[in-house]
């Protein structure tokens, strides 16, 4: 087989809400056999504005309006064209080289377990056909829905993606990913793609950028580099106390989301610190100790052995949250972030949901059984296809 190369893009806006981020990148398909190889050629962030960020998060909740759940749908439809549309300026190829997009869309919704008649289900907004009419490109969206049709809980993907690109024959590895929530895959050596594990470990950037809006009124979204909470103490029983939240002590598998970790469970541990007079930064060195240890409680029920860590997600940018890590996991000089590995770990998922809907035109299944708990492999996604001519708005 000749290798054929083509360019694909993702688009992740995660459950931080911070905004949008783009990846292009160049997939070569050497053998039928093997996973298909990526080069990344370009990246983008396109952060959210307030009001933007507030429309999303206002329709995040079971009372949000239809009203407002159809308008953001679309205008995210519409500001993902313009991302797409910038990336392809900067990079300065040619539309037709790119055969696909991958949308995963803004989860507004995550109920993955059915409970008793109620199914489970899980909401991705962001309208593919305005995202296509803009660009003038096909689309993959709606990346969970057949593995949830099969009994799974349709999250993490990304599991499948870090066997092709991070597995090693040599070394045990764990990947995680510290966005609004953590997720790590057990990557270790002996492994096929089917024994390969991996889940939510629990709430990840969204219970610490909750905290900062709370502390500071809102003036600040996020703890810049872990800075505050490098300035105060962690309150252990505090810590000890959030840690017998049953989602930490439940079998794998398992995902989470703004349902169990979002503004309202921010509010109930602010208060707690408020009780027991904590100052801001004893409040930020707290919750980033809890989400720490949450991640290492998580990767210490499946993997005994030492291992190599490699993180991605806007996390390991916050120092104090990955040097409690490292010392609750005593990884001294075994971690390293994916741009090490040739993954911009800024984009990690971006690239991650332009690889699925590179494999989805392929007609090859990315969802992993053992990981998200679903009864068989399945195609991931749904087509939208580009049009020929039009106007579109
Ligand atoms: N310099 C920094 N210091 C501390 N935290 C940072 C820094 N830069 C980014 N972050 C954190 O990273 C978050 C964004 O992370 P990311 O983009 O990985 O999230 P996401 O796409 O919502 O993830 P997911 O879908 O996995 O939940 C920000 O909200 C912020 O909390
Ligand atoms: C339902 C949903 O959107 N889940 C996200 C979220 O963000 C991180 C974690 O929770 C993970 O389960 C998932 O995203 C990544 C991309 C995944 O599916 O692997």
């Amino acid at each position: 087989m000749l290798a054929v190369s083509k360019f694909a893009i993702g688009l992740m806006t995660g459950t931080s809400i911070d905004g949008i981020d783009a990846a292009l990148i160049e997939v070569v398909e050497r053998s039928r056999l093997s996973f298909p190889e990526i080069k990344v050629a370009n990246t983008l962030s396109v952060p959210f504005n307030s009001s933007q960020r507030n429309q999303i998060l206002d329709v995040c909740s079971p009372d949000a309006s239809v009203f407002a759940m159809g308008r953001v749908h679309v205008q995210l439809g519409q500001w993902l064209g313009d991302a797409v549309n910038q990336l392809i300026g900067a990079a300065g190829i040619p539309r037709e080289s790119i055969a696909v997009i991958g949308m995963h869309g803004q989860t507004v919704a995550h109920y993955p377990s059915s409970e008793s008649e109620i199914p489970g289900f899980t909401i991705q907004i962001g309208d593919a056909a305005t995202l296509a009419a803009r660009t003038g490109i096909g689309v993959v969206s709606q990346f969970r829905a057949m593995d949830m049709a099969f009994g799974g809980q349709g999250a993490p993907l990304v599991p499948y993606f870090d066997y092709a690109v991070l597995h090693s024959h040599e070394q045990d590895r764990v990947s995680l990913n510290i966005g609004g929530v953590a997720n790590i895959t057990v990557l270790s050596q002996g492994n096929e793609l089917e024994d390969v594990m991996g889940f939510d470990t629990g709430p990840g950037n969204m219970v610490l950028d909750g905290m900062m809006e709370l502390v500071t009124n809102g003036t600040a979204k996020y703890d810049k580099d872990g800075g505050l909470a490098g300035a105060g103490r962690a309150n252990s029983k505090l810590v000890e106390t959030w840690m017998t939240h049953p989602f930490f002590h439940r079998n794998p598998p398992k995902s989470t989301g703004r349902e169990e970790f979002g503004r309202d469970y921010c509010r109930c541990l602010y208060q707690q610190m408020k009780s027991v007079s904590l100052d801001p930064a004893d409040m930020l060195a707290t919750v980033t100790d809890f989400v720490a240890e949450s991640i290492a409680h998580g990767i210490q029920q499946v993997q005994a052995k030492p291992f190599v860590l490699i993180a991605a997600g806007g996390g390991i940018h916050n120092t104090t949250l990955m040097n409690n890590l490292a010392r609750k996991l005593n990884l001294v000089n075994r971690w390293s972030s994916s741009d090490v590995f040739g993954i911009p770990s800024d984009f990690k998922e971006a690239i991650a949901f332009a690889y699925f809907a590179w494999q989805f035109l392929k007609g090859r299944p990315t969802n992993l059984p053992k990981v998200t708990g679903a009864s068989q492999r399945v195609l991931q996604g749904m087509w939208t296809p580009a049009q020929k001519t039009g106007n579109a708005l």
